[in-house]
């Protein structure tokens, strides 16, 4: 058995299978795959009476629309090649679900468990100072959005520490997303990553050919799922599935074990838990596995590896069951284990399109920054006096053709209430997760030699990246 390639080789494994079956301009193909640069950066804090020096990153991949993109990632295994992996990925990301940026990621070799809270804003800050001073952290150059160990907080004090360096810049806030709302965050955007799982869920089990592949029954009601890591993204996925009619959460794996219970688990009572003892063990009613990742080759229809890369590797792809995986984390299935399951026809909703909820929900929060107004403000007085208009010509008619009906006083209060900006952000989501699965599907569905989704997001996603450099130049 071969060993596995790097992170980074693996999502080149990938692009290259979607660029063999594409028509691209000799060096183009290059021109795309790789990296365009990756800043790397030591620096010290004074921290418990002595001098830390921390190693963070920040990835440039593609610039063929800017600003840059990419969440940063707090975490101690942190690497050039991961986050320029990463950086890769949000390319085609953003381009599958055509928001207006290029590729980025950035990453702090840290473990933040064991930094109390005003010791890690001041290592944030230390290293927001150093991406800031570089353009690696601005509206119109470069905005980052959480990840892994990093979330609302880290994102306020980033903000907060570019207004500093940058007193007169009125678009500061948008040099960031991903803040919490009473700092320039948007409604929604906790949730968006989990949301858009199950909104491509939705959209997925909507396409016959899609489900006929999987060979499972149509819709979301009684399948049952097993997911890895209940953090941001884990956790919202699986609570809005559960929520579905009929779809159970029959085991969650986390970092000290895995939980299962073929009735169902309570996901906002798993986590909980997890936020009082620190872990799913002992969670009532549950059985308890301590090799958490073994649950991963349990029997389930959806398995949703929401933790980190190579989750799903040569050592476990062979065992895993589910004919049904979705990516809600980046990268987690390595190229390998990508082949192996192949060929096993298991179909994988890829990482791409599968967990871009986020950069789709930080694009709106974006263009919030920008325009300095929530959405759904103006729009909302527009939208009552056209309701209003037409229940008035509702009830004109009614009267005048002497048809006895009345609309409910309940329909024109809901009627009359216009969308508030959650309502905005969800809708604004669910339809760009219809129109990108659309994309990827039909060239799917319409080529012989596409045989899976990744390939077809691929095909979608340098298609249009290559379009943007011959329309711009290189
Ligand atoms: N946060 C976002 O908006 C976002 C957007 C797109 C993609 N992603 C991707 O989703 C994945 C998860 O990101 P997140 O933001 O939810 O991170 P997070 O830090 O909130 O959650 C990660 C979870 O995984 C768990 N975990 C760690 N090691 C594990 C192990 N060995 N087995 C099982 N669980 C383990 C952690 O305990 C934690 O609960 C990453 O790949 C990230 O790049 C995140």
């Amino acid at each position: 058995m071969s060993a596995e390639p790097s992170f980074r080789q693996s999502v080149d494994i990938m692009f290259n299978r979607a660029v063999a079956l594409m028509d691209l301009a000799p060096g183009l193909e290059e021109k795309i795959r790789v990296c365009n640069s990756t800043y790397t950066v030591r620096f010290g804090v004074r921290l418990r009476g002595r001098i830390h020096t921390f190693t963070g990153y920040r990835s440039v991949h593609s610039e063929h629309m800017e600003p840059v993109k990419g969440g940063i990632r707090y975490a101690p295994s942190v690497n050039q090649d991961e986050v320029e992996a990463l950086a890769a990925l949000m390319t085609y990301k953003c381009a599958l679900v055509e928001t207006p940026f290029g590729g980025s990621k950035g990453g702090l070799c840290i473990d933040p468990r064991e930094w109390e809270a005003d010791e890690l804003e001041r290592i944030t800050r230390r290293f927001a100072f150093e991406l800031i001073k570089r353009s690696l952290i601005h509206p119109s150059q470069n905005v980052p959005a959480p990840d892994i160990g990093t979330g609302e907080r880290e994102m306020a004090w980033i903000a907060d520490q570019f207004a500093r360096m940058n007193p007169t810049e009125i678009d500061a806030r948008a040099c960031v997303t991903g803040k919490p709302l009473n700092a320039g965050g948007i409604a929604g955007r906790v949730e968006a990553t989990g949301r858009g799982v199950q909104y491509a869920l939705r959209e997925f089990f909507r396409h016959k050919e899609a489900v006929d592949a999987t060979r499972m029954s149509p819709g979301l009601g009684g399948k049952r799922v097993i997911v890895q890591g209940l953090g941001n993204v884990g956790y919202h996925a699986a609570k809005f599935l559960s929520e579905e009619d009929g779809c159970l959460i029959v085991g969650i794996a986390e970092r000290d074990g895995a939980i299962m219970d073929a009735r169902g688990l309570p996901v906002e009572r798993v986590k909980e838990h997890m936020a009082q003892t620190g872990g799913v063990r002992g969670f009532p009613g549950a059985d308890y596995v301590a090799a958490g990742a073994d649950v991963l080759e349990g029997d389930c229809d959806i398995l949703i590896p929401a933790a980190f890369e190579a989750a799903i590797n040569l050592t476990n792809a062979e065992r895993i069951r589910a004919p049904l995986i979705i990516e809600a984390a980046n990268g987690p299935v390595t190229a390998g284990a990508d082949e192996m399951l192949r060929k096993k026809g298991t179909v994988i909703i890829p990482d791409m399109y599968a967990n871009a909820g986020g950069v789709t929900v930080s694009y709106f929060e974006w263009v919030k920054n920008l325009s300095h107004i929530r959405f759904g403000r103006m729009q909302r007085r527009q939208e009552e006096g056209r309701h209003q208009l037409l229940i008035d010509e509702l009830e004109r008619l009614s009267k005048d053709t002497g048809v006895g009906w009345q609309l409910s006083p309940d329909f024109k209060e809901r009627y009359l209430r216009g969308a508030d900006e959650l309502e905005l952000v969800r809708s604004g989501l669910d339809d760009t997760m219809r129109i990108a699965y659309q994309s990827m599907h039909s060239v799917w569905t319409s080529r012989n030699d596409v045989t899976d989704l990744r390939t077809a997001a691929y095909i979608v996603s340098i298609g249009r990246v290559a379009s943007s450099y011959a329309a711009l130049g290189l």
